[in-house]
C-alpha cells in the first residue's frame, strides 16, 4: 500500500520543520522529518557516524542509507501505533531530497501535494539557520561555509524535484510570512485536497 503523502518542500531554514511539527499534532496527520530521524540515531552507531560525516560538510547522506533508514523508521512508527497508514496523511519533510530518492520512493509514496515554502531572501534563510544553531546545537548550522554549501546542495539536487512531481501538485507558499500565516496558507489548501 502506498502512503497518502504531503511533501513539505523548501530550502534549509524555510520553516518545514516548524510547520511539520504543528501539522503532525492534528489528528490524522503524521509528521516525519528525515533530519530528525538521523539526529535520533546514536552518534556512535553506523548510521549515526555516516550522518555526522556528511551533514557536518553540508552534504546529503548517501541515498541507500537514507531511504533504508527512513523506511525502517516508518515501519517502527507503524508498529508502535504512532502512524496509521490506512487513515493518516504522511507529512514528509526533508525526503525525498533528490531525483534518485524520489525514484526509490515512487512505489511507496502517493504524493497528493507539495507545499513549496518559498523564501527567496537568502539573508533571512541564513539568519533563521543561525538562530536555530544556537537553539538546537546543530553542527551543520554552526558555520557559514557549511550553511552556504547546504543552500547550494538544495538548489542543485533538491529543487529539480519540483519538476519531477509536476506543477499541478506544487502549491507555492510565501515562507517569509509569520509561522501562523504560513500555517493558515497550508491548512487552507490541505482541507481542499
Ligand atoms: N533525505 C535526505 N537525504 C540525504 N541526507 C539527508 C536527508 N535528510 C536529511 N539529511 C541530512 O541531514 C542534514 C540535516 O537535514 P535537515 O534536518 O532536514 O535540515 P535542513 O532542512 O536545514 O537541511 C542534511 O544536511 C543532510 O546531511
Amino acid at each position: 500500500m502506498k502512503y497518502r503523502t504531503i511533501l513539505l518542500f523548501g530550502a534549509p531554514g524555510a520553516g518545514k520543520g516548524t510547520q511539520g511539527k504543528i501539522i503532525g499534532n492534528i489528528p490524522n496527520f503524521f509528521h516525519c522529518a528525515c533530519g530528525d530521524v538521523f539526529r535520533s540515531m546514536k552518534p556512535d552507531s553506523i548510521i549515526g557516524k555516516i550522518f555526522l560525516e556528511y551533514s557536518s560538510r553540508g552534504e546529503l547522506v548517501p541515498d541507500e542509507t537514507t531511504v533504508e533508514m527512513w523506511q525502517q523508521s516508518i515501519r517502527n512508527s507503524t508498529q508502535a501505533g504512532r502512524f496509521h497508514p490506512e487513515t493518516d496523511t504522511l507529512i514528509l519533510d526533508g525526503i525525498p531530497r533528490n531525483m534518485h530518492q524520489a525514484e526509490m520512493l515512487k512505489d511507496t509514496l502517493d504524493v497528493k501535494a507539495i507545499f513549496f515554502l518559498s523564501c527567496p531572501n537568502l539573508k533571512k534563510l541564513v539568519y533563521r539557520i543561525q538562530r536555530r544553531a544556537l537553539r538546537e546545537n546543530r553542527l551543520d548550522d554552526a558555520n557559514m561555509d557549511v550553511i552556504q554549501h547546504r543552500l547550494k546542495t538544495y538548489v542543485k539536487e533538491t529543487k529539480p524535484l519540483l519538476s519531477f512531481y509536476g506543477k499541478e501538485l506544487v502549491h507555492p507558499i510565501d515562507a517569509t510570512q509569520s509561522p501562523a500565516k504560513v500555517l493558515c496558507d497550508i491548512l487552507r489548501r490541505t482541507t481542499k485536497l
